[in-house]
Formats: C-alpha cells, sequence, structure tokens
C-alpha cells in the first residue's frame, strides 16, 4: 500500500480503499478495479472479522479470487480501524499487506506506544502501517462519536515517533450518512499534510461531494476510504430485487444485480479519485 500511496500522493490522485461485507464485495471490487485499471485497496474493517470468517478467510477469499480472475492491478489487502496491537499483528500473521492500528479513542501517549509496537512488528514483514489522530464523526469501531479534530501536534508526533507510512487525521469528516453538507477542515488539513509530509487517509469519504474530494486529494489525501455508499447501493437493489418477484428462491438470481450495484459504484468512485489507468505504472 505504501508504494501506492507514495505515487498517489505525487500525481494527486486518490486510491479507493472499499470496504468488504461479504464475497460479493470481493468479487465487485475487483472487476472494478481491473475494468478501470486501477491500484485498489481491499478492506476489511475489524469489527466485521468474526462475520466475515476470520482474517485467515479473508485473506485466502481475497488472494483466491485475485488469482481466479486473474486480476492484473495492484491489489492491497488492509485491515481497517484494527481494534488492538494483537489483532493488528494476527492480520499480518495471515497475511493482510497493510494494517490500520485505530488507537484514537485513547491518550496520545497510549496511541504512539501502541502504534509502535505494530510498525516495529509490519516492518519486518513489508506490510504497512495506518494510523489514526483525532475522531471521524459517526460510528467508529461499533461507537458511536462526536467528530474531534485532529491534534498538528500529535500528528507531527505520531508520525515521527511511529514510521507509519499513513495518517489518519481527522477532520470534520464522519462515518455514514451526512447531515448536510460536509465540512472538512481545509486550512488544517493543509497544515497537517506539509507538517508531517506522509500521505493522509480520508475516512467516512461515503457522501462527500466531488469538488470537497478534489481538494483534499490536492491537499495530500492518498487514501481514500468508501463503505456506506457501496452498502447503500447494495441493499437498494436487493430490496429491488425481491421486490420485483416475490416468488423467486434462486440466489444467484437475487445477489447478482446487487453485486453488481457494488461494482458500479466502485468504478464510478475510482473514477471520481481519478486513479483510473494508474495501474500500469505500479508493479504488482
Ligand atoms: O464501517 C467500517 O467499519 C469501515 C469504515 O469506517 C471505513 O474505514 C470508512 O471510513 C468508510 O466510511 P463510509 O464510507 O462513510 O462508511
Ligand atoms: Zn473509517
Amino acid at each position: 500500500m505504501k508504494e501506492m500511496l507514495q505515487q498517489a500522493k505525487q500525481e494527486h490522485y486518490g486510491v479507493g480503499q472499499f470496504n468488504i461485507n461479504g464475497l460479493s464485495w470481493v468479487h465487485a471490487i475487483l472487476d472494478a478495479a481491473q475494468e478501470e485499471e486501477a491500484p485498489v485497496i481491499v478492506a476489511a474493517s475489524d469489527r466485521l472479522i468474526d462475520f466475515l470468517g476470520g482474517y485467515r478467510t479473508v485473506v485466502a477469499m481475497v488472494s483466491t479470487l485475485v488469482e481466479e480472475k486473474n486480476i492484473q492491478v495492484p491489489v492491497a489487502l488492509h485491515l481497517d480501524h484494527g481494534k488492538t496491537v494483537d489483532n493488528c499483528l494476527r492480520a499480518i500473521d495471515a497475511g493482510f499487506t497493510s494494517v490500520m492500528f485505530d488507537g484514537s479513542h485513547g491518550p496520545i501517549e497510549d496511541n504512539i506506544r501502541d502504534t509502535r509496537k505494530v510498525t516495529a512488528y509490519a516492518t519486518a514483514y513489508a506490510v504497512s502501517v495506518e494510523a489514526e489522530v483525532g475522531t471521524v464523526g459517526g460510528m467508529e469501531d461499533g461507537l458511536i462519536g462526536g467528530i474531534q479534530y485532529a491534534d498538528l501536534n500529535e500528528c507531527i508526533r505520531v508520525v515521527e515517533e511511529t514510521g507509519i507510512d499513513a495518517l489518519a487525521a481527522a477532520l470534520g469528516s464522519v462515518h455514514g450518512k451526512y447531515a448536510g453538507e460536509p465540512k472538512l477542515g481545509f486550512d488544517e488539513m493543509d497544515a497537517i499534510s506539509r507538517a508531517v509530509g506522509i500521505p493522509l487517509v480520508l475516512h467516512g469519504a461515503s457522501g462527500i461531494p466531488k469538488h470537497q474530494l478534489d481538494r483534499a486529494i490536492k491537499l495530500g489525501h492518498a487514501k481514500v476510504n468508501i463503505n456506506t455508499e457501496c452498502v447503500t447501493a447494495w441493499s437498494l437493489q436487493l430490496r429491488n430485487t425481491l421486490a420485483a418477484d416475490l416468488e423467486t428462491t434462486e440466489p444467484r438470481k437475487i445477489l447478482t444485480p446487487a453485486r453488481d450495484a457494488i461494482r458500479e459504484t466502485v468504478r464510478a468512485k475510482i473514477r471520481e479519485f481519478g486513479s483510473s489507468r494508474k495501474a500500469v505504472s505500479l508493479k504488482k
């Protein structure tokens, strides 16, 4: 992921991180990335690991489908919102190529101490690490919370003292649906981006209008996280399919249009982020 994000930052586009909620998502995300010739980050949120069958199941599911589908674009497999150091290490052992340790809800000293434990382990396996400072609004790690802007000095400390590859600095974005127009802190974003130098990560990107996404990418965001827009498209299509034929019980007929809806959502986001046809210059 590190190389993907460094190139994206240099060339001012965003690499999409798309969260998986089952096998349909893996198919859809990989197909969309291949069709758009875009590098892509397939992410499993730590809160869903048991639902998905465990770290090793996720690795097997993604890596096997990459092979079976002969996917030629670069694919990173990322643990999203890793809850504990131990969970991050388990994900690395299972074969994730990138992990986020989310220590943003505790004191900064604990966040730094624990993120360092993750980077120390990850470095030995050439696995990339993301950390978070501040609080993204809405649901995070299963808790509903308010927005808390990332502090500039804390961001600098986390980057300098842990050696992370990407920083999620919370600056007004919200997980889930926005009530009204999102209000991102672009001045703070500019200052943090200049001070830390490494690629920034935009959580809660579903529902952020294109002009704000463009500005965030210009100001150093190289990784853009999307879950809500995909689950919304999937569930809407599923409801429509079931309503259109009340007798149907054939899973393939019910689930394929919903999978296609995810794929089209991912394709549209990849185009918005400017990462279409950026796979060529990156090694798989
Ligand atoms: O819901 C999750 O567990 C993953 C998300 O937190 C992801 O990291 C993200 O930021 C996506 O935001 P959304 O598109 O607003 O759901
Ligand atoms: Zn998130």
